[in-house]
């Protein structure tokens, strides 16, 4: 491929298993890409599994700092020889995102240590020394019902809160899980003289200074008042108590607004050791959803599900409807637009586990054969006929978010008009559960999507138009078929072509926008002029079918009140 002398941008994802890293050039061709596996390159090492430490007894699941750093050494020595002949002093200018949420805790010599990183030395060995906590704590975490309570009272209820901070309370939100922190080790909190958020983190050790959170990512801590567009002191004193506020604030430092511009020079640790140039500039990082929405111009009723650990469904979007089962995020790199979110704590690794209770496939290429093979034999709802019965079912092997309900597995029937809902004990066969898992997610996105749709084209119900995929499950079709299905899209289904990358390569997008920009050039508008469909995303449903997706439509009452049941369970 000729890539000719021009500027290249980088693009990192670090994301729960896997810290990714991808480079474009100018036309938003990849030229190189890189990856770490947290499991298979240092599993056995820190003693982690799909990327973490999970404590059952008290909801903890968090990640060891170290293993980042060691991961962004060796994916920089696995990227330099992916890139070669190209040399990485041709990479002018590098973003990308985190996981959301996760926080990592500085100490007093953070900001010397990364001032003076030696080249000589691994970032593990030097920058060890600069956290105040070894571990930080991941978006599965659910060992903060205390702070949710606390939060969703504090400013009236929690649809008031999703009003201030654009989502109700969420164990995983940073301000709660900063406030558990400083609950239950309070050291930890003291000798944190600076709070950053996984994207920030990566960013500042690129940089080689601590960098401040970005515009989108900062929406994802509960503490962010979106409307006023500034820290909310009432929530900071509620993490940090009444006398802490200020301090909290001090730790966390004013975000940056501008997803765009350099934040400063690559530090000259990566000049040495890896020949990037000293001109390199470090553009904000923000979350992983919001660059997933930067891996290609999205239109208005245009959304995104991404099949990763989790499953998000994106939207982007001029209006702030904030709901307290939903999220909002500024938009990260467009004022006064938004990016709107629905997230699902069980989404890949809730597949893989009904996956694997069905035999095997022998010689299969992905694992995933009999897994397909059942979804696809299955008719939608399992109903061969209009009088049996629907089968609906929830799959939780984590406590979800939307909505909290506990873990467990939940079998329901009900008539094709979603009366006489039931719940069964008798279960049935394994290969429904496989498909019954992929129409249960889509149902709740497709139940908590529908007040932002509208009709694309006369006569056609409400729903998205185009429904592009990304994330591992996106190469999967049988996956892809029934989210259409169930969906629909007026204008198909799309698969992005870079797959599990969308985010690295949203990240690596935003790096060229941010420093290309002309003045007052918005993210669409450049990546929308260089961007052509060939290439990057590949039609792999026809989306829209009608008579089926009137059926799955006629059961989503149903569905809410199989929710709404276990959610009452819950409250007695
Ligand atoms: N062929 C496939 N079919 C279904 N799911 C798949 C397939 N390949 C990968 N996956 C899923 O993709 C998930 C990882 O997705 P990825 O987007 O890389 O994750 P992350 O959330 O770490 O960024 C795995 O947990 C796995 O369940
Ligand atoms: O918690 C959320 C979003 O609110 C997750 O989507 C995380 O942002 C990480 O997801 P993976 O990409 O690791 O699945």
């Amino acid at each position: 491929m000729s890539t000719g002398n021009g500027p290249l941008y980088l693009g990192f994802d670090l994301s729960t298993q896997q810290l990714k890293a991808i480079v474009v050039n100018t036309d938003l061709k990849t030229v190189a890409e890189a990856k770490v596996d947290f499991d298979q390159d240092f599993g056995a090492k820190y003693g982690i599994q799909k990327g973490v430490h999970v404590k059952d007894q008290t909801g903890e699941v968090y990640a060891p700092v170290a293993l980042w750093l060691e991961s962004l050494d060796l994916v920089l020595e696995r990227l330099s020889k992916a890139m070669a002949p190209l040399p990485m002093s041709r990479v002018k200018g590098i973003s990308g995102s985190g996981q959301q949420h996760g926080s990592v805790f500085w100490n007093s010599q953070a900001e010397e240590l990364l001032r003076g990183l030696d080249p000589a030395k691994s970032l593990v060995e030097q920058l060890e020394k600069s956290l105040a906590h070894e571990f930080a704590p991941n978006w599965q975490d659910h060992s903060t019902q205390k702070e949710l309570e606390a939060f969703d009272a504090e400013l009236g209820d929690r649809e008031k809160l999703a009003e201030v901070t654009g989502s109700g309370a969420h164990h995983r939100f940073t301000g709660l899980q900063i406030m558990r922190i400083k609950r239950v080790l309070p050291q930890v909190y003291a000798n944190s003289t600076r709070i950053s958020l996984v994207s920030s983190w990566l960013a500042s050790v690129l940089m080689g200074a601590i960098a401040p959170l970005d515009v989108s990512d900062v929406c994802g801590m509960n503490l962010w008042d979106i409307p006023n567009q500034t820290w909310s002191e009432r929530l900071l004193a509620l993490s940090a108590g009444p006398e802490g506020a200020a301090d909290l604030r001090k730790k966390l430092g004013e975000p940056r607004m501008d997803g765009g511009g350099s934040m400063g020079a690559i530090s000259s640790y990566f000049v040495s050791k890896y020949g990037f140039s000293p001109e390199c500039q470090i553009v904000s990082f923000t979350g992983d959803n919001p660059a997933t929405i930067l891996a290609l111009p999205l239109r208005p009723l245009d959304a995104i599900v991404s099949l990763g650990t989790s499953t998000t469904f994106l939207m982007n979007t001029p209006t702030y409807k904030p709901d307290g089962s939903y999220h909002f995020f500024n938009h990260p790199t467009t004022p006064g637009n938004y990016m709107f979110m629905l997230c699902y704590k069980n989404g890949g690794l809730a597949r893989e586990k009904v996956r694997d209770t069905l035999p095997k496939p022998e010689g299969g290429a992905t694992g995933w054969e009999n897994f397909n093979k059942a979804v696809l034999d299955t008719p939608p709802l399992d109903m061969s006929s209009e009088s049996d019965h629907a089968k609906l079912g929830l799959y939780f092997y984590l406590r979800e978010t939307v909505p909290n309900i506990r873990a467990g597995t939940w079998r329901f029937t009900c008539n094709n008009d979603g009366s006489d809902l039931k719940e069964t004990t008798e279960g049935w066969p394994k290969e429904t559960d496989a498909r019954a898992i992929v129409e249960s997610q889509a149902l709740s996105m497709r139940l908590r999507s529908q007040k932002l749709v509208y009709s694309p084209r006369d006569s056609l119900p409400e729903q998205p138009r185009r429904i592009y995929l990304v994330g591992g499950g996106s190469l999967n079709p049988a996956i892809t078929q029934v989210l259409g299905e169930v969906l629909g899209g007026a204008d198909g289904v799309y698969k992005l072509d870079v797959g599990g990358n969308a985010c690295a390569l949203g990240g690596a997008y935003k790096a060229l926008w941010a420093l290309e920009r002309k003045d007052g050039e918005t993210f669409d508008e450049l990546i929308g002029k260089r961007w052509t469909e060939e290439g990057s995303i590949e039609k792999v449903d026809i989306g829209y079918r009608e008579g089926t997706y009137q059926k799955y439509g006629k059961v989503l009452g149903a569905f809410e009140e199989m929710e709404g049941r276990l959610l009452a369970e819950e409250e007695h």
